[in-house]
This record gives C-alpha cells, structure tokens and sequence, in this order.
C-alpha cells in the first residue's frame, strides 16, 4: 500500500509524509496537502466529473466515520478501489482526534461562515484553514460538488441513521440527493431553514456543493465501533467513487422520514436548565405545554409544536450556542 494511504496513522502520530505526493500503479494521484488533508485524483481520462468531500474528526471522539474514511483510503492506495471522482478526505479537528476529545477548547463545528474570524485558538484556525481547503478543491468549474461531512452523536437515537441538510436562500432541496440517501442507509433527514455555522452549512452555502451533516450512530473511543453499522454508506460512497452507482428512482423516497427545524434551542447563561433525562434518546416525542428549558430572567421554553421531537439536546454547551433543536414532520412537497 503506498504510504499516504496511512493519512490517519500520519495525523495520530502528528507526523508529514516525507513524500507529499504519490501515485498508484493505476495512475490515481495522492497528494498529502496538510495535517489530516490528502486529495485524490484519478488519471483524466477516468475522470467522470465529481468532486467528492469526505470529512471526519471534526470532533475528536466520533471515531467510525474516522474509521471508515480511513477504509477507503486504504483501498485506493492499494489499488483496489479505483476512483473516478477527485476526493478530499479531512480528519477535521486533528489534536481532538489524537485525545479523544470532542473538541480541545472550542467546537470547530461552531466555527464556520466567518465565526473563526470572531474568535482566536487553534481550533480558530482550523476552521479557517479546513475553509480554505475545501474552497480550494470547490474551485474547478463544471463538475458536480457533494460533501459527507461524517458525525456520531453524544447519546443513543430512536432514529440511527440521519442527515441534516442545510439551507440556502433561493434554492431548494434536492430530491435526488435524498434518494441517495436512502440508498446509503440514512432513515431520516432533517431539512434545515435557515443559516447556519456548521462545516455542512458553510460548503453548501458559499461553495454551492450538495452538503450533509451524516449521523451514523452514537460516538465510541477508536475500535469500538462494532455496534456502528455503516455498510450500506460505506457501499454507496464505494459506488460514488468508482462512478458504479445504480440509478436512482426517486419516487416515495423508500420511507425516508422527513423533519424540518421548528426552533433551534439556544442557551443564553449559566442559569441555562434542560428538562430531560441525561439518557434522553434523539427524536423523542415532546407533549404540547412540556416546559423544556429554563434560561436566565424566568425564560422558558415551551413546546407549541405538535409532533416536536428534541435531538442533540446538550446543556453543557457554551452560552449562545444551540444546546438542542426542536423538530417536527414534514413532506416531501417543496423538493426540487
Ligand atoms: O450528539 C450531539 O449532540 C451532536 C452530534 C453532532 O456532532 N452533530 C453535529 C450536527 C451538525 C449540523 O447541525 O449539521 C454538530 O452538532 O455539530
Ligand atoms: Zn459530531
């Protein structure tokens, strides 16, 4: 296998490849860029057009998406994958990878579309730098640009394959991205509508890529990850990358449960106080008049919505961040 293959043993051992550029026998180039950053390129006869952004590690200790990457860097240094789409593979938040750690000082996922310019640390300018890279291989012209930005969540989930898909004014969600989805396993997607500050947000908003925030499962330390089954993703992107995707029909999108945000909960102090059991499951219901959360000057936080399912919800987050987000069922009726 050729040495760049190893990007994570590289990236846990804080090492540089002595040689930053390598080629398969089958003339797929592999070029290091920078800590946990390699970008592959097939011979441009093979080409068929893609532009591929794959990321993990954007917190430290959601290690089978890290896995996984790390899988299928392996076969395509060793020859057995053979791709047809330029990639970019990322480990997102490298020194959090190598502790274990979510993040070190500050979630590198609170960091994008300008907030890193808001703020200083190294996890700042990671940010700033994982901004920089992906714009960089967004660059070309004319080719079709997807971005897997790969999670696992803090706590179990009633729904254990999901995506979040962000938003962007005027345009609309794509109902061939959400079979493809399906196809790779994801039971669930949460259809975002407004702006955000995660990596997912800022690829699809500034870079124009077809964007996700994958959930896979709940985050183990590194070979743990037996309860974590991501064969049908790991199949599909095997599929996307070789160019061997079977067509996709998109109609009924196969059960795919659809959820739009109806609020973001956000925690503005100390006083912050959520009303749910510290074992609560992604996507659990919430009664009409339950009273969530509790914030400074006797604010509350009250369910309205019928149908309202909590996920993420994290009062430890830092003040002013989202410390949970409150969805509700939607259809399939505004996709493009
Ligand atoms: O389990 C949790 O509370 C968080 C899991 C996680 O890291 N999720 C991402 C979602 C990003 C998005 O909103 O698209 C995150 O919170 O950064
Ligand atoms: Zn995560």
């Amino acid at each position: 296998m050729l040495a760049l293959g190893k990007l994570l043993e590289l990236t846990l051992a804080g090492r540089e490849p002595a040689e930053k550029t390598q080629l398969t026998v089958e003339g797929v180039r592999m070029r290091w860029l920078s800590e946990g950053a390699l970008e592959v390129r097939p011979p441009e006869a093979r080409d068929n057009g893609l532009d591929l952004l794959l990321s993990a590690g954007i917190h430290g200790n959601e290690t089978a998406p890290i896995e996984l990457l790390d899988r299928l860097l392996h076969d395509i240094a060793r020859g057995d994958l053979k791709p047809r789409a330029r990639i970019l593979f990322l480990f997102g938040n490298p020194e959090a990878i190598r502790r274990g750690e979510r993040f070190i000082e500050q979630d590198v996922n609170r960091l994008f579309n300008g907030r890193h310019e808001q703020t200083s640390g190294s996890e700042a300018l990671r940010a700033c730098e994982l901004e920089r890279l992906a714009a960089t291989f967004f660059s070309l012209p004319d080719r079709n640009r997807l971005h897997y930005d790969l999670h696992t969540a803090i706590r179990g989930s009633k729904i254990e394959q999901f995506a979040l898909y962000p938003w962007k004014e005027g345009r609309q969600h794509s109902r061939q991205e959400l079979a493809r989805l399906r196809a790779a396993g994801m039971e669930a997607v949460l259809l975002q509508n407004k702006p955000s500050i995660v990596f997912s947000s800022y690829t699809y908003d500034k870079l124009d890529a077809e964007s996700f925030t994958l959930e896979l499962g709940k985050a183990r330390p590194f070979g743990q990850n037996d309860g974590v089954n991501v064969s049908l993703l790991e199949t599909r992107l095997k599929q996307i990358i070789e160019g061997t995707e079977p067509p996709m029909t998109d109609e009924g999108l196969d059960g795919l449960k659809l959820f739009s945000v109806a609020r973001e909960v956000i925690k503005h102090s100390d006083s912050f106080r959520l009303n749910l059991p510290a074992d609560i499951e992604n996507f659990s219901e919430l009664k009409v008049g339950y009273v969530l959360a509790e914030d400074i000057a006797n604010t509350r936080w009250v369910i309205e919505e019928k149908g309202a399912r909590i996920i993420f919800p994290n009062p430890k987050v830092k003040n002013g961040l989202r410390a949970g987000i409150l969805i509700v069922p939607t259809t399939d009726e505004n996709l493009a």
